[in-house]
């Protein structure tokens, strides 16, 4: 019987228990700072808070995966478990397509749907959601989450902890810094800065983060 313990109580971490269970998973169990009074999410147990999963108190588990969308939180909190020796994994919905020369870091989620190109690289904790599409030789540094169906073009570069909005698309060779954020709908045609929102067709800066 294997067991996979999830951070983070949330809706995206019922998307990732859905899928983990998918991908072959027996069961999954959750762990929240919500908890105690917190104690289901959906189907699923919430049996302990941060510092119990640290100490793998409250449930024996095989592996982790931290299942929150926030992308500074979630590096931060797989930091916490590497250093306190909790394994972690990554999580790929067997409805998604990844290919065999992709590379994907540790502590990844891929959701149903997704298509992750040939020589794609992503970094450790990124988050492929549904039906989003990597192209080949794009390049996820850490943290990144790429929303429900947005595309990336070929050989697009994103940097740590950026996030690409619902739907958005990304022009081939294009190069973003980290902690972008990109609204919705954006186009993306051309390089963006460091720590921006940009929205748009075409996608302009319209914030700094
Ligand atoms: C499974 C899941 O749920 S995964 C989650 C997927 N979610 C996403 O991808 C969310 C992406 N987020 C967005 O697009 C957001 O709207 C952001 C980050 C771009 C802006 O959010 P906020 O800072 O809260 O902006 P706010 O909603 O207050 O809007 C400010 C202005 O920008 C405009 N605006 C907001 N988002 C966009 C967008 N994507 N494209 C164009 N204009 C936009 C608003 O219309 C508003 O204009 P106004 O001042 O003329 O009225």
């Amino acid at each position: 019987m294997r067991r996979l313990a999830i951070l983070g109580a949330s809706g995206h971490g019922k998307v990732v228990a859905d899928a983990a269970l998918c991908a072959g998973w027996d069961e999954v169990c959750f762990f929240d700072d919500a908890w105690p009074g917190l104690e289901r999410n959906d189907e699923w147990p919430v049996v302990g808070d941060f510092t119990r999963m640290l100490r793998q108190e409250g449930a024996d588990f095989n592996a982790a995966v931290v299942g929150i969308g926030r992308n500074e939180v979630r590096l931060a909190k797989m930091a916490a478990l590497k250093d306190a020796g909790v394994p972690l994994t990554s999580v790929v919905h067997p409805a998604s397509v990844v290919s065999r020369y992709a590379s994907i870091g540790e502590g990844c989620v891929i959701f149903g749907g997704a298509i992750v190109n040939v020589r794609a690289d992503l970094g450790d904790g990124c988050i492929i959601n549904t039906g989003a599409t990597v192209d080949h030789d794009c390049r996820l540094a850490e943290g990144v989450h790429i929303s429900p169906g947005a595309n990336l073009a070929g050989n697009v570069t994103v940097g740590d902890g950026s996030w690409i909005g619902i739907g958005a698309c990304v022009r081939q060779g294009v190069i973003i810094g980290r902690n972008v954020m990109v609204g919705a709908g954006a186009a993306v045609v051309s390089d963006i800065p460091n720590d921006v929102t940009v929205v748009g067709v075409p996608a302009k800066v319209v914030e700094r983060n």
